[in-house]
């Protein structure tokens, strides 16, 4: 059995398990030096070389799960979208009117993008640790093919054209939806034990206009997957005012973002396994301080199931060696005794007997 599995089978561990989002990138020397030799498209397609770059940080880190290497934009080439990465995704032809979403293609589950069951199957043959497969949740799709340079400015392209075009947004929606059904069924039967939704820029909208375009998409992606073997986890950027809304999503584990404390999400959220969410900013430099803040996290979680984790992917900018000190500190805290024993707030970590 796996800790991670425990843990997001709702078991409250005594160690927290351990993955990093973003794990398998570009703060990592190795994968830099593939860079050199593959395209991003190249390395997304080619089993061999996806499987490898997977276990790439599993290879140096003592982690308790693996995350399948791809991109959340990957199953949109098939629907006929081109997408350039730059480094972040750029689509050559923006998806704006109806006429437009009705050319997007929903190509099948033998026909959205086969190559990740191969690379799937790649990595289960030499992993050690449970492999997540992972999607962009539809509402996070959708931005990217409507409005993808809009980041800086909380998309507001996309946020006028879902009340400018309402029903175009909600045909877009319903075919990634389905497209996005396809795929991680595909990555389940090939052998993912676990699956995680991002929805990267669900925090850019109010909740009426989250509960509309976002939520039930999102819903109907989780409920497709119900495999009790196979846990579901949810993850939201910025989504503090969203906490009640997820409350009655099918997913087994809800990430939270490093701005939202895990107690906070504990309350709103109670008995849901929690994962996240150390600041990925406080990897990059003093090293000094590392242990401390990821024991506040460790204390945040206690009360409950917590896989630890960054509240978002890790910096291209972070060291390796802090990688490992984060894991290191995770590995020494024990959950049980912190919580029989919790001190006060901004005690040493190391917990009072009480
Ligand atoms: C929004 C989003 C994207 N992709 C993803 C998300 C959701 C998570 C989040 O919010 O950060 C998810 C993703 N992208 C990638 C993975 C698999 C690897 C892993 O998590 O370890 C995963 C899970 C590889 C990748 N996807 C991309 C790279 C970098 C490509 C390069 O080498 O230049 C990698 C390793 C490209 C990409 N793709 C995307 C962006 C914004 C970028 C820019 C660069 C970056 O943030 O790393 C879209």
């Amino acid at each position: 059995m796996s800790i991670f599995l425990d843990a997001a089978a709702g078991k409250d561990t005594r160690r927290a398990p351990i993955w990093i989002m973003r794990q398998a990138g570009r703060y990592l020397p190795e994968y830099n030096a593939l860079k050199e030799r593959y395209g991003f498209w190249e390395m997304c397609r080619d089993p061999e070389v996806a499987a490898e770059i997977t276990m790439l940080p599993l290879r140096r880190f003592s982690l308790d799960a693996a995350i399948l290497f791809s991109d959340i934009m990957t199953p949109l080439a098939d629907m006929g979208v081109e997408i350039e990465f730059a480094p972040g995704p750029v689509v050559t032809r923006p998806v704006r009117t109806l006429a437009d979403v009705r050319r997007l293609r929903v190509p099948g589950p033998e026909g959205t993008a086969p190559f990740v069951a191969d690379a799937v199957r790649a990595v289960r043959e030499r992993c050690h640790v449970p492999l997540i497969g992972f999607a962009g949740a539809p509402l996070t799709l959708a931005t990217y093919l409507v409005d993808a340079g809009g980041a800086a400015d909380g998309h507001a392209g996309f946020r006028v054209w879902l009340h400018a075009q309402p029903e175009a947004a909600r045909l877009l929606l319903d075919r990634l939806t389905d497209v996005t059904i396809d795929y991680l069924r595909t990555q389940i039967a090939a052998g993912v034990q676990a699956v995680q939704l991002f929805d990267s820029w669900a925090g850019s909208h109010e909740p009426a206009v989250y509960a509309e375009f976002g939520l039930p998409y999102t819903r109907r992606v989780l409920a497709a997957l119900d495999d009790p073997a196979v846990p579901r986890v949810h993850f939201a950027v910025g989504a503090h005012h969203l906490l009640g809304l997820f409350a009655d999503l099918p997913a087994e584990v809800v990430g939270v973002d490093w701005r939202t404390p895990l107690s906070a999400a504990r309350r709103a959220l109670p008995g849901r396994t929690l994962q996240g969410n150390l600041d990925p900013a406080v990897l990059v430099h003093r090293p000094e301080a590392l242990a401390e803040r990821a024991r506040a996290v460790l204390r945040e979680g206690l009360g409950g199931p917590h896989i630890f984790n960054l509240g978002h992917g890790i910096r291209p900018d972070t060291p390796v060696g802090h990688v490992q000190r984060v894991i290191e500190t995770v590995h020494g805290f024990d959950r049980h005794a912190e919580a029989d024993g919790a001190g006060p707030a901004g005690d040493d970590g190391k917990g009072v007997p009480a």
